[in-house]
């Protein structure tokens, strides 16, 4: 098995910047997931392991794109109305079984195969039919209503590329390509924690000081949602040793390690050391915000991401690092969710050589595009910002000082959480 390879992330005083990291990712990850072929039906988020090539022509036949006729172009009068008799008939699924002659209009249907020889086809609704004799206007082009074969997918042409995350139109494809099954990635196996001595199950009672674990669910939806299976390991304590032989016992049977809370500077935090014990760390502390003590790392072979606790850091961390990371050890192809520009509406203050992401909601402009405005509490902790937000906006280490009506980067959450 492969892994996070060694020290690249090797942390010093200074906070490394986001995109710094994400090279060293990017670089030095490899994907980790082995293939495996699975029916067509089960494939929906999977990650294609192998290039899929067309056979044969799509569609295979040339056919007709409406309900109407079938004739010979050459047989059309430019400027007047041209009257011909209708000798056969070719349903969807069926064919005429003859070639056609010039002289004659053959009765075809949506999707049917145009017989040889008519290079055109009427719309029924643009002829009228006397007895077994359509007449019809002038003015049609040469070739209207007809589809050739291959216009879809040309015979031997890559219809998917590997490390595909196979969407529903891409199953759909990979039908028309005739294939009952592809080879894809194996989903990475993930051993979820969460650490903290204050947290408890949503169902059993709170005391005094406690509070539910909701980072779980968070990530749980998220690793879903990358097509990951999860094994919930629970709440740990903060307390060394526990966390350290539930991360060593986890790193036997998972891919990668994720754990939220306990990465922070105080001595309650233990989830640093107790790596450090059993690997390595690669990588602490970047300059973001929210989310600066992320740490990344390896338990034995294994890598381990160890998010921080506050509930929005664990999501904004997961969508611009983890995800990633993730994606890159499944196989997949494009690992960069896509940014779009829009008008923030809002001013906002930040510092200097540090990424930060403001959620925002969106509205719509009279001149088309949207405008962002900034959801009232920023705080890290402040969960329900992510519920009731759009997305992030996303401000560069170099700025400081946003105004209003400025064009800024914008991460909707659609683009990453499907
Ligand atoms: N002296 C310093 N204190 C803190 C720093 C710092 O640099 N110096 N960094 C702050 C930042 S930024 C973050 S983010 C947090 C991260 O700390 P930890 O990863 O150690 O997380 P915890 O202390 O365990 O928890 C932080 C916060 O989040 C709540 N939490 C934790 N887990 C869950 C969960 N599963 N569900 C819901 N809420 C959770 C926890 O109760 C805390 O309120 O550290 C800052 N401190
Ligand atoms: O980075 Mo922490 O996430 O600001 O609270």
């Amino acid at each position: 098995m492969a892994q996070l390879s060694d020290d690249c992330f090797a942390h010093g005083g200074r906070l490394m910047p986001l995109a710094e990291a994400l090279s060293a990712i990017a670089e030095r990850s490899v994907v980790l997931c082995d293939s495996e072929v699975q029916p067509l039906a089960d494939c929906l988020g999977r990650i294609l392991a192998e290039p899929l090539v067309c056979a044969f022509d799509v569609p295979p036949h040339a056919n007709s794109a409406v309900d109407g006729y079938a004739v010979f172009h050459a047989d059309l009068s430019a400027d007047r109305e041209t009257r011909l008799p209708v000798t056969g008939r070719v349903a969807a699924g069926t064919s005429l079984g003859r070639a056609a002659k010039p002289g004659e209009a053959i009765r075809i249907f949506t999707g049917a195969p145009l017989p040889e020889g008519p290079d055109t086809v009427m719309m029924q609704e643009d002829c009228r039919l006397e007895g077994d004799t359509v007449i019809i206007a002038p003015g049609i082009k040469k070739g209207a209503n007809s589809r050739r074969a291959g216009e879809d997918i040309k015979a031997g042409s890559q219809v998917l590329v590997p490390g595909q995350r196979l969407r529903a139109q891409d199953l759909g494809q990979a039908a028309a390509a005739g294939n009952t099954a592809l080879k894809v990635y194996r989903p990475l196996r993930i051993a979820l924690f969460s650490t903290g001595n204050e947290l408890r199950q949503p169902g059993t009672a709170l005391e005094p000081g406690s509070i539910y674990d909701s980072n779980r669910f968070t990530l749980l939806g998220l690793l879903k949602g990358l097509g990951c299976t999860i094994t919930d390991l629970g709440i740990l304590p903060d307390r060394h040793a526990v966390i350290r032989d539930a991360l060593e016992v986890a790193a036997k049977s998972h891919d990668v390690i994720v754990t939220s809370g306990g990465v922070s500077v105080g001595e309650e935090d233990h989830m640093k050391q107790a790596v450090e014990d059993l690997g390595k760390l690669h990588l602490w502390r970047l300059a973001i915000k929210p989310g600066r003590p992320i740490a990344l790392g390896q338990v034995g072979v294994v890598p381990f991401v160890g998010l921080p606790g506050n509930p929005v850091a664990v999501m904004v961390t997961f969508l611009n690092v983890v995800r990633p990371l993730l994606l890159g050890l499944m196989g997949a192809r494009d690992v960069t969710a896509r940014r779009f520009k829009v008008r923030a509406d809002f001013t906002h203050k930040k510092k200097v050589d540090r990424r930060e992401w403001v959620r925002a909601t969106l509205s719509p402009l009279p001149d088309g595009g949207w405008a962002a405005s900034k959801f009232p509490r920023q705080g890290a902790g402040i969960l329900s910002s992510m519920v009731e937000s759009d997305g992030l906006v996303e401000l560069g280490e170099d700025v400081t000082e946003l105004a209003p009506g400025t064009m800024v980067d914008f991460l909707p959450f659609s683009e990453v959480m499907p």
